[in-house]
């Protein structure tokens, strides 16, 4: 950040968000520059390998919101923010807040490496961990930190509660998770505390999880990140292994070859019940282009 300036790289839309919990939503994309991770498979690389450098533009809030308005002219009400990881971006509260008091709301892509106090003003967040096949290692601590903020209930609210006894209020995580630091030994129970009917928490962010997964190694992972957070919202997404491929028909033939086979192992998995499988309907759509 450049004093009130974010680093961005692209901004798009209107189009449908292709992948996870509000999957076919009309919005428009923001996507920053810069990510602390290095994903083998990264379809966006060029946020933070050096590629997309002179495509960097540093904006102030206004003048996101221009190009949001001449892109969108008044056809949308959602906006997604996604990169790299803007999770490394400290001041982007800021723009949220600009972008909701225009009456949209606002939708957030990150991988759940850090913590930014601003997520509790987000409508809809994605955390998706990475699995193997990425190079990647989570930190379960800092996730299940991420996963138990967003949980929470604000004090004053939970003043007004009256069923469980006082001090064990804010007290999402069993007893063991807080010494955590393998997967699968410990969980994150979602419990109905922290939780609205409608899956958003007192805050009125509605959290889910996503993992890609790509081999049997990966969709071990996704079976291990759906255990340790029982309770919010789980999806699958089949990993696209060829983000040069230029031939849309060959790539979504390799495409839909994945989805069937990672429907397939879904359901016959008795630990993963209550969730979802999506494909990245955009790359159905329109391939590997940037931009849409
Ligand atoms: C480019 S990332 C940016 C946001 C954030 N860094 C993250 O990874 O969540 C947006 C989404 O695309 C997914 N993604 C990236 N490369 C992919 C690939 N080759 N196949 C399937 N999904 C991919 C990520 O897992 C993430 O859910
Ligand atoms: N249409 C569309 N949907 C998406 N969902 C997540 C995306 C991303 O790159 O973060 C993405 C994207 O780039 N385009
Ligand atoms: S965390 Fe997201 S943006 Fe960063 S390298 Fe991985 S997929 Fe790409
Ligand atoms: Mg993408």
């Amino acid at each position: 950040m450049k004093g009130d300036r974010f680093p961005v790289l692209e901004i798009f839309g209107p189009t449908i968000q292709g992948e996870g919990m509000v999957i076919g939503r009309k919005t428009m994309f923001i996507r920053t520059a810069g990510c602390d991770y290095s994903c083998s498979w990264c379809d966006s690389a060029f946020t933070w390998d050096g590629s997309g450098k002179e495509d960097i533009r540093w904006m102030a809030p206004e003048k996101i919101l221009e190009e949001l308005d001449r892109l969108g002219a008044g056809t949308f009400d959602h906006v997604t923010l996604s990169g790299g990881n803007p999770a490394l971006l400290g001041g982007l509260g800021k723009l949220i807040d600009s972008l909701h008091a225009r009456g949209w709301s606002v939708a957030l892509e990150t991988q759940g490496s850090r913590w930014q106090d601003w997520f509790a003003a987000i409508d809809d967040l994605t955390l998706s961990p990475k699995p193997p096949s990425s190079g990647m290692e989570t930190d379960w601590r800092v996730l299940d930190a991420i996963v138990g903020k967003l949980r929470e209930v604000p004090l004053s609210e939970e003043r007004h509660r009256k069923d469980g006894p006082a001090g064990e209020e804010h007290s999402f995580r069993k007893p063991a998770a807080r010494q955590g630091g393998t997967a699968g030994e410990n969980t994150v129970a979602a419990g109905s505390r922290g939780r609205l009917p409608d899956g958003r928490n007192a805050r009125g962010t509605s959290v889910s999880l996503k993992v890609v997964v790509m081999d049997d190694a990966d969709l071990a992972y996704a079976r291990t990140v759906h255990l340790r957070y029982p309770g919010v919202p789980f999806f699958l997404q089949p990993g696209n292994p060829d983000v040069a491929e230029e031939d849309q028909g060959r790539l979504l033939h390799g495409l839909l070859g994945r989805y069937e086979w990672l429907v397939g192992c879904v359901m016959e998995d008795r630990s993963m019940r209550n969730v979802r499988v999506l494909p990245q309907l955009h790359t159905w759509l329109w391939g590997n282009r940037r931009g849409v």
